[in-house]
């Protein structure tokens, strides 16, 4: 018998396709979206606008719980807020994006997202495709299906100057590897893949490839397979 609701997470590195993937996956199934990064930044942003330390983990502790962060979940329309401002542009600047690891390993951050995170998982109707760093490891381990997306460096940092215009490659695979390392070795809840998560290498796949392999996963789960 094919199940009601599914939840689906879907982790990885930088670049690898998690965003992509799981919007287009979220949207052919009807599924919710939720992009646990757009959260991280937007709690960074917040933090660089408000003057806060990003060097000063105790600073970041003692204000993680005073934004409030709203994230809207339709994958054909994303949206994120932070105190009823639409950060959406920018939380995907230069600036956020070097800092953001910094912000992200500070456990109280965590927790304060953690919890958020769980709560619209919960609140999800038909299901949900979440995707970030520990969402099958701690956010979500009883997860219906994970999955785990790879992808070269070289294959990632060509994708990343793609959508940069004027980028270097080499200084865009050096950012990549550089947030990839502090994100992998902070103490609490680092990117790491679940025991019972599938890999996918997406280095030689196309982005449509790797929808139609996520799809197949989501469609065998419901099906009991
Ligand atoms: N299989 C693929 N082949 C080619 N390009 C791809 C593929 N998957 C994703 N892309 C492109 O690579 C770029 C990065 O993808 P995306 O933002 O989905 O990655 P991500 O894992 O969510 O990254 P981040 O964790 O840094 O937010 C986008 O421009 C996207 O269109
Ligand atoms: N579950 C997650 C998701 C993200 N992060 C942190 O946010 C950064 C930005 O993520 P993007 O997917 O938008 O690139 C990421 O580098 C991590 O520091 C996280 O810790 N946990």
């Amino acid at each position: 018998m094919e199940r009601a609701t599914v939840i689906v997470a879907i982790d990885g590195p930088s670049g690898t396709g998690k965003s992509s993937t799981s919007k287009a996956v979220a949207a052919q199934l009807g599924l919710s979206y939720l992009d646990t990064g757009a959260q991280y930044r937007a709690i960074t942003w917040w933090m660089v606008t408000n003057g806060i330390d990003i060097d000063d983990p105790s600073a970041i502790a003692a204000v993680a719980g005073k934004p409030e962060i709203i994230s809207g979940t339709d994958p054909s329309a994303p949206t994120i807020t932070v105190d009823g401002t639409d950060v959406a542009a920018a939380i995907r600047t230069q600036d956020v994006t070097s800092k953001v690891s910094a912000v992200s390993a500070v456990p109280e951050v965590r927790a304060r997202i953690t919890e958020l995170q769980r709560s619209i998982a919960a609140d999800a109707g038909n299901g949900i495709v979440v995707e970030g760093r520990d969402i099958g490891t701690t956010v979500l381990p009883d997860a219906d299906l994970k999955i785990f997306l790879t992808a070269s460096p070289e294959a990632r940092a060509a994708r990343r100057s793609g959508e940069l215009k004027n980028a270097d490659v080499q200084a865009t695979r050096e950012a990549l590897l550089k947030r990839d390392a502090a994100d992998s070795s902070r103490k609490t809840s680092p990117l790491a893949k679940a025991d019972d998560a599938v890999e996918v290498d997406t280095s030689d796949l196309t982005l449509q490839q790797v929808i139609e392999c996520v799809v197949t996963l989501v469609e065998e789960k419901r099906a009991g397979k």
